[in-house]
């Protein structure tokens, strides 16, 4: 398949779980464990915990209120009452600072929590969606960038006074983007991933695909982040309440920081609790970011450990979907309504000229119920743009620019539609249409087990249970000449051959029971030997399921072998199109004739073609 359509392209049923739920428990604890386990992650928590069981207990555990002056004892030293001393007020320097560590906190906290409510949801939407979504986020991100921060603090303080919650609240407004370029990025990365693909075929919904696979992509970075940002808003408020710019009448280590200093000379300890408190706070939240990203680090270790909390037991269950398919089968096969009607159509991507290259051009085709239609070609004829037409997956830039769709006579692409109609495809994705890629390692989530990879859609679609569906998985992979089902259910997706993997697909694209699969060069990327295994399979599946099926590939042997109909493509065009039988016996076009003699000659398929004798399509 092309370059371009690998971006579209999608994977058949399988769809990551959530990284929640059990696995995603076992992820946490275990990070949490190798947290505990790491002595700088450890002293970390072990600070800020005291630190804020210290400031929540303030009311309890200070001597005085924060403010309680006594006035006949100021700048004194540390005694039995005043175990720090006390400031040139007279107020208790420790009650002080344990008041201050509430409001300090409280304050970085809120500041976090509102860099996070703006960047987070914004660099998800941004980097899933792009467009205009984007440009717009982008080009506010740049105005709030380009804000020089501490002028607009100033000029905030100014307005509103010196609230150290509204100082927060603006400081994480201007702290935003880096929220949102961190998580835009992120998901950027994995947005054309094909496990993201294969969840959109799956039938998932996009806020489901956000939540399941590209949030668990960001997490960790914003966790990291926040406790980097924690530390900068604690500074950033210090400063400015240092440089007397806080409410005097809260105390706050940034104020006491301010009244410290003033005195510095007299008592310099009253300069160096509240920098002492700040900089072990500050400090702490570092080190517990770099622990939680070495912790996060080695995948494989916490992977590993995801699969011995997976213990199940597996029984094969009938498959009742068989029996059911073949009664379909029998019902719709020859008659004027197809299970997939293709009518007159056409794609194509607009270029810079303001023209529309065509890369499929007036193709008509039909699918019915219980047979298998090939659609053959040479590299770049359409085959795989009339395949993602059909799923509903071609690249937001290509246009509809002819002909219509229909699945089980109702329109997916409609007469003068410009796109395919997602709303209904994405009812019938995963559902009633199913697909298996041509590269079945790139279609399999990483960071899930196979079997929980058949396990979800399973009970999403047929809403079984997830005991129901393991037993129904277990007997899918047996089905598909898996020999040790119980060992593939339980294995990460790295630990499979390229054959097994397919098999795997192959079985996904079966387990909710679809009318139709759509094969795109299913065994491209599998090695000779299992070439052969997993064709015959797919036709012994689609014998006993009843099933409808088209077959991309560039080989007319594999046509022969497996196929009931074939649709001859090039350059975009039907070129030829009939019962492989007739087809074989009598080719009536001359690149037909090319394809069946590179077949018959015993070359290797589809390496030399002869040109085209039309114009390409334009
Ligand atoms: N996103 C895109 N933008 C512009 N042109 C594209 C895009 N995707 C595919 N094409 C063009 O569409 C034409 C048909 O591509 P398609 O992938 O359908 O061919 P194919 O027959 O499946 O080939 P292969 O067997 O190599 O996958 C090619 O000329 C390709 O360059």
């Amino acid at each position: 398949m092309s370059d371009s359509v690998e971006t579209a392209a999608a994977a058949a049923a399988p769809v990551p779980p959530a990284p929640t739920g059990q696995s995603g428990t076992v992820v946490r604890s275990t990070v949490l464990r190798r947290l505990f386990r790491n002595p700088l992650g450890l002293i970390a928590m072990a600070i800020l915990t005291t630190i804020t069981l210290l400031a929540a207990l303030a009311p309890v555990i200070a001597p005085f209120q924060e403010n309680f002056a006594n006035i006949a004892k100021t700048l004194a030293a540390p005694d039995a009452v005043n175990i720090l001393g006390t400031d040139s007020a007279g107020r208790d320097v420790w009650s002080r600072l344990l008041y201050g560590g509430q409001l300090t906190l409280l304050s970085a906290v809120l500041c976090a929590a509102v860099a996070i409510a703006i960047g987070l949801p914004s660099g998800l939407i941004a980097g899933y969606y792009a467009g205009k979504f984007e440009a717009v986020s982008n080009w506010m991100v740049s105005i709030l960038m380009s804000l020089p921060g501490l002028i607009v603090l100033l000029t905030i303080r100014a307005a509103f006074g010196p609230s150290v919650w509204i100082s927060m609240i603006a400081f994480g407004i201007l702290i935003s983007p880096s929220y949102f370029r961190l998580t835009r990025s992120a998901v950027q990365s994995v947005r054309n991933e094909l496990y993201v693909d294969a969840a959109r075929v799956s039938g998932l919904s996009d806020r489901s695909i956000i939540a399941r696979h590209i949030f668990s992509v960001v997490r960790a970075p914003i966790i990291i982040q926040t406790a980097a940002i924690a530390g900068v808003a604690i500074a950033i408020q210090s400063g400015l309440e240092f440089l007397g710019l806080g409410d005097p009448a809260k105390a706050t280590w940034g104020v006491m920081l301010s009244e410290g200093f003033k005195n510095v000379y007299l008592t310099p300890t009253l300069l160096f609790w509240p920098a002492f408190a700040m900089a072990l706070t500050i400090g702490a939240l570092v080190l517990l970011g770099n622990a939680i990203r070495d912790a996060l680090e080695d995948a494989d270790k916490i992977k590993h450990r995801r699969k011995k909390m997976h213990d199940a037991e597996h029984a094969a269950s009938a498959s009742a979907a068989k029996a059911a398919r073949k009664t379909l089968a029998a019902v719709e096969a020859g008659t004027e309504h197809h299970l997939v009607k293709v009518t007159n159509l056409g794609v194509g991507y607009p270029q810079a000229d303001g023209s529309i290259k065509k890369v499929v051009d007036d193709v008509s085709f039909h699918v019915d119920r219980g047979e298998i239609l090939g659609i053959v070609g040479e590299s770049g004829s359409g085959k795989s743009q009339t395949a993602f037409s059909i799923l509903g997956l071609l690249p937001d830039t290509a246009r509809i620019v002819g002909g219509a769709i229909q699945f089980d006579g109702n329109y997916t692409v409609a007469p003068g539609d410009e796109k395919v109609n997602q709303d209904r495809l994405s009812k019938l994705r995963g559902k009633r249409i199913s697909y298996i890629p041509q590269e079945p390692m790139s279609n399999l989530d990483p960071a899930f087990t196979i079997g929980y990879q058949l396990v979800t859609p399973m009970v999403r679609v047929l809403g079984i249970s997830k005991a129901e569906a393991t037993k129904r998985a277990m007997k899918l992979l047996s089905d598909v000449g898996i020999v040790n089902p119980e060992r593939t259910f339980k294995a990460y997706p790295h630990e499979v051959s390229g054959g097994m993997a397919q098999r795997v697909l192959i079985a996904g694209a079966i387990s909710c029971e679809p009318d139709l699969i759509i094969a795109d060069e299913p065994t491209t990327a599998l090695d000779v030997t299992v070439q052969a295994d997993v064709l015959e399979l797919i036709r012994d599946l689609q014998r006993s399921l009843g099933v409808g099926v088209i077959l991309v590939t560039h080989n007319f042997g594999v046509v022969a072998d497996l196929c009931d109909r074939v649709a001859v493509m090039q350059n975009g065009r039907l070129v030829e199109d009939g019962p492989v039988r007739d087809i074989l016996r009598n080719p009536k076009q001359k690149y037909t004739q090319t394809l069946l003699a590179s077949m018959l000659e015993g070359k290797t398929p589809m390496t030399m073609l002869v040109s085209s004798e039309k114009e390409p399509v334009a």
